[in-house]
């Protein structure tokens, strides 16, 4: 089994939950209320602040040019196209990308865990939270890219970014590199992996959990 296979199969509730999420299906219908697609992108804003810091340092970290620059290319493509998405979307749908949102204690978990990965100098530990977060998405949207055209763009776009030939060739770098950086690891450093996929994976869940009721808390 692929190292990222296995990886996902320590999750896999967790997994399924994140990747058939009623927040994602209510999405890719259309029928997501506006107010919450609007919470959960200032949320998601906050998400990519870390997400864009976290690549740089796996960037940094990769073994050669040949393995940055895939990463690199990919970067480019959050702080364009992405970034516009989220400068575009939020005010079309009644709110401000500045100031930033107070972010939620799941987006500071997520936050928290991305700084930790960041900091860490471990390429696989980098990689853990980043094959969890492409992947993840590719697998809620990908079967939904043709509804895209069909959808306001505040949700067919959303779709767009995390499907296609393009995205898929994101992720299948991403695991790649996350696959061979495994095969390096002794026992010890495995179990850090699967520590940080298993967290990366149950917030994803919470993420959309929390989104799901507006980020109401008890
Ligand atoms: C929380 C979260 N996880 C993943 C992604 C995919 N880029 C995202 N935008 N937000």
């Amino acid at each position: 089994m692929r190292p990222t296979d296995h990886l996902k199969s320590l999750c896999q509730s967790d997994w399924t939950a994140a990747t058939s999420h009623a927040f994602t299906n209510d999405l890719v219908a259309g029928t997501l209320a506006q107010d919450k697609m609007l919470a959960y992108l200032r949320q998601d804003y906050l998400f990519i602040d870390g997400f864009v810091r976290l690549l740089a340092s796996a960037i940094a970290q990769a073994p050669s040019l040949g393995d940055a620059i895939p990463a690199a290319q990919f970067l480019g493509l959050i702080s364009g196209r992405e970034n516009t998405y989220f400068l575009r979307a939020i005010p079309a749908l009644g709110g401000t990308p500045e100031p930033p949102a107070p972010a939620h204690p799941v987006t500071q978990e997520f936050q928290a865990l991305m700084a930790k990965a960041a900091r860490s100098g471990r390429y696989e530990q980098m990689l853990a939270v980043l094959v969890v977060a492409e992947w993840s998405y590719l697998s809620w949207a990908s079967p939904h890219a043709d509804k895209a055209g069909d959808l306001p763009f505040w949700f067919g776009e959303w779709i767009t970014l995390h499907s296609g030939a393009g995205f898929e060739g994101v992720v299948t770098y991403l695991r790649d590199q996350l696959d061979r950086a495994w095969d390096g690891l002794g026992p010890e450093d495995r179990r850090a992996v699967e520590e940080t996929f298993i967290t990366a994976t149950r917030l994803e869940r919470a993420f959309f959990d929390a989104a799901s009721i507006g980020y109401k808390t008890a």
